[in-house]
């Protein structure tokens, strides 16, 4: 197979042509040799950060594990780094997120819980719409007691442009189940997510 970098109908002409107008309007010329190949390196960098449009989020969580000895404690995935980019500005959202649930009478493989946080943050977004996605995906398909998703970003649209306020982190959070209406199992969701 030929590789993608020297096919020249890999991406789509109105695409690259879209990037040099960019490139154009931005004051550089689009026809000097270090851009010259720029629109079709930015337009796959762009198929990269969207590849979430081309998944089903919840076939990640189709296969599930039923021995796993009664298990009914929280199950936390901690720390997850992600990277989106935001719907007003297409700039980066980067942070990390936890996700946990506490567990009916199955569990998923822990990398799941990653993979369907990816597949939502590889889109246009906003913060708490992919806060919302992931935690209702794992309430709809895992059917568990309870889902609590909290993600800490920051925003490339704030830190370098615009209001220009490096450091400052946006914290989102969505409790269902238990975790949304008993005050004990909040708690000790959050404390062993140690937000
Ligand atoms: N709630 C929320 N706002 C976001 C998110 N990402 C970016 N924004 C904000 O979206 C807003 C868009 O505001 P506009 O006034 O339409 O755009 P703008 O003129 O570029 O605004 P400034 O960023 O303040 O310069 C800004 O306040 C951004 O900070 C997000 O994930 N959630
Ligand atoms: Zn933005």
């Amino acid at each position: 197979m030929m590789p993608l970098h020297t096919n020249p109908a890999d991406v789509p002409e109105p695409v690259q042509q879209a990037i040099r107008t960019i490139i154009e309007w931005a004051g550089d010329d689009p026809s000097r040799e270090g851009l010259e190949d720029t629109p079709r390196r930015v337009a796959r960098a762009w198929r990269e950060y969207c590849r979430g449009y081309a998944e089903d989020p919840a076939r990640h969580l189709e296969r599930v594990f039923y021995e796993v000895g009664g298990y009914d404690e929280i199950v936390l995935l901690k720390d997850i780094p992600f990277q989106s980019h935001c719907e007003h500005h297409m700039a980066p959202i980067v942070g990390k997120a936890h996700i946990a649930y506490l567990p009916r009478n199955h569990v998923v493989g822990i990398s799941k819980l990653a993979r369907v946080l990816h597949a939502y943050a590889r889109r246009l977004q906003v913060q708490e719409r992919l806060t919302a996605e992931v935690a209702d995906c794992i309430w709809r398909h895992l059917k568990p007691q309870g889902v609590a998703v909290v993600i800490e970003a920051t925003h490339g649209c704030m830190t370098s442009r615009g209001v220009n306020t490096p450091n400052v982190a946006m914290k989102t959070s969505r409790m269902m189940g238990v975790f949304r209406d008993d005050e004990r199992s909040r708690k000790e969701v959050l404390d062993l997510m140690g937000v």
